[in-house]
């Protein structure tokens, strides 16, 4: 792409040059020849434009206007034909003329006065003892890519600047560009994309996707065969949406992940969505979902033929995390020297240990007893668990370091609306809000919409987990609950995780990997 708005790299150094008489005839010619440079700079700078326009003259000046209405005409007809016949190259093509009619209409025009109010462009001084004067250095726009929703420009950073610089005026340039939302990611180096939103495409429900679809290799959930495409399954476990379309998904196996959220928020529907996720891996006998609802079973009592183990009240939930501590620590001398990641298998699944609104666990339980035994088995199960196989998902409202101690030991986590600035930044890490993650600003009417931090990416990316309504909930529960329990009568044996010890100390089924 051509330079846009950008100008010389070296400053003039300032000096006084002597004064020469020259002939007008000599400065006639040095004009004229700087317009002929600066003619042909621009040409070439709007290669495409120049012949575009010239072409058109053309056509009007050998056919008149009736003929430039039948070559419109003739070349909506074409696109038309061209949508309908392929739909891919079309697309490319209409992103790609959209977008240089953005940075006509919209960034070209206001970029240098953006960058000068913004501190973003460089002045220096080059004053001489007859004027004062300043060479002006602007960041170039070195290409730009737009859709319907949002356009994404790259630019070069002026030597000495830094991302962040970029990132804390974030909000001045939406507001220049008249844009929803400003996001700046960085590149490895010298450029940073900064992606204008305008339309926001997460006002609809996410509508859950299809798991029932043909997984590759036939795999099904009734069916053993399945085992090995459901575990990699575990690693991308689908929950929503992103802003840019693509499917949300987070990974289950080897990780624990918070769910932050104030009341309303959606924190249960991006439990519901998990859940219902690693619902063909719970039939398959690969997960088992052991479930804590503190709120008395309110939000997830619904799923309880599909829970390996629910429990509601304080005690029930201390029995559980020690329970889960039990088959952990009973894991991890049987894994130690093998391998480093636990591979589920039927009959040694994953447990995932799910509970709504921790912080009822840690800050507000009132019988000391039961508070100090669950204050020793969660931060075990979360500084140890991830290996063995025994994850924690849990949500809260409130995640201060007072309320949840161990909010840090979650390695994946999600911030859903908040009720205050800084909480974005408690939750995803300092500086995430101000990459983009204002999540005091996603409005109540969008329940389930957060930001998230994908793997090894440090810019936030907003998503909406999908609405698992009532009926799909029910849908869920009678199509994945457990084959043993749907046979009837099934009944959690934690001594068969100590028995499961080949008798000759080989390796049981499926173990080995080496994550
Ligand atoms: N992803 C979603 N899409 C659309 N509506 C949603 C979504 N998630 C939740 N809702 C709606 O928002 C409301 C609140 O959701 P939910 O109960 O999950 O919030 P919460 O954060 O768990 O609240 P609390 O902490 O009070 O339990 C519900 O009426 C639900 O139907």
């Amino acid at each position: 792409m051509s330079r846009i708005y950008g100008d010389q790299r070296m400053p003039r150094i300032p000096s006084r040059p002597d004064k020469v008489r020259v002939p007008l005839w000599m400065l006639l010619l040095a004009v004229a020849g700087k317009g002929l440079v600066l003619g042909v700079r621009w040409c070439w700078r709007h290669r495409i434009a120049v012949p575009a326009g010239l072409g058109v003259l053309v056509f009007v000046h050998r056919f008149g206007l009736p003929g430039l209405v039948g070559l419109l005409v003739g070349m909506v007809l074409v696109a038309v034909l061209w949508r309908r016949v392929h739909p891919l190259s079309f697309g490319w093509l209409a992103r790609w003329v959209w977008g240089r009619v953005r940075l006509t209409v919209v960034y070209r025009r206001r970029w240098r006065a953006a960058m000068v109010h913004t501190d973003l462009a460089i002045r220096v001084p080059t004053s001489n003892a007859d004027q004062v004067t300043f060479d002006d250095y602007y960041p170039r726009i070195r290409a730009i890519r737009s859709t319907r929703a949002v356009d994404v420009l790259r630019v070069e950073l002026l030597p000495g600047q830094t991302p962040e610089q970029w990132a804390e005026q974030a909000e001045a340039l939406r507001h220049v560009f008249r844009a929803r939302r400003c996001q700046v990611h960085a590149e490895a180096h010298r450029f940073v994309r900064l992606h204008f939103h305008h339309r926001d495409t997460l006002v609809r429900p996410v509508t859950p996707g299809d798991l029932d679809g043909s997984r590759p290799g036939g795999a099904d959930p009734d069916h053993g065969a399945a085992s090995g495409v459901l575990v990699a399954e575990l690693g991308a476990v689908p929950v929503g949406r992103c802003e840019d379309g693509s499917p949300w998904t987070l990974p289950i196996r080897g990780t624990h992940l918070l769910v932050a959220g104030a009341t309303g928020a959606g924190k249960g529907s991006v439990l519901w969505a998990i859940i219902r996720g690693l619902g063909p891996a719970v039939r398959a006998g690969l997960v088992e979902l052991w479930v804590c609802d503190p709120k008395g079973g309110m939000e997830l009592a619904f799923g309880e033929p599909l829970f390996a183990r629910f429990a509601t009240t304080t005690g029930e939930i201390a029995d559980l995390l020690d329970d889960a501590v039990a088959v952990m620590q009973r894991r991890t001398a049987r894994l130690r020297g093998r391998t480093r990641l636990h591979t589920p298998t039927v009959g040694d699944p994953l447990i995932v240990v799910v509970v709504d609104e921790i912080a009822s666990l840690t800050a507000y339980v009132t019988d000391r007893e039961v508070k100090k035994r669950i204050g020793a088995a969660l931060p075990l199960l979360l500084s140890q668990g991830r290996a063995p196989g025994v994850v924690v998902l849990a949500a809260v409202q409130d995640p201060r370091k007072e309320v949840l101690p161990f909010r840090d030991l979650f390695p994946v986590r999600v911030a859903l609306r908040m009720t205050e600035t800084d909480q974005a930044d408690l939750v995803l890490g300092s500086g995430a809000r101000d990459r983009g993650a204002r999540a005091e600003e996603i409005p109540l009417s969008l329940p389930g919409v957060g930001y998230v931090l994908a793997e090894g990416q440090p810019e936030p990316v907003r998503v909406r987990a999908a609405h698992i309504d009532d009926t799909e909930i029910s849908r869920t529960v009678w199509a994945y609950r457990p084959v043993s329990a749907a046979g009837g009568g099934w009944t959690p044996d934690l001594d068969a995780y100590a028995d499961d010890v080949p008798a000759d100390g080989g390796d049981p089924t499926g173990w080995g990997e080496v994550a």
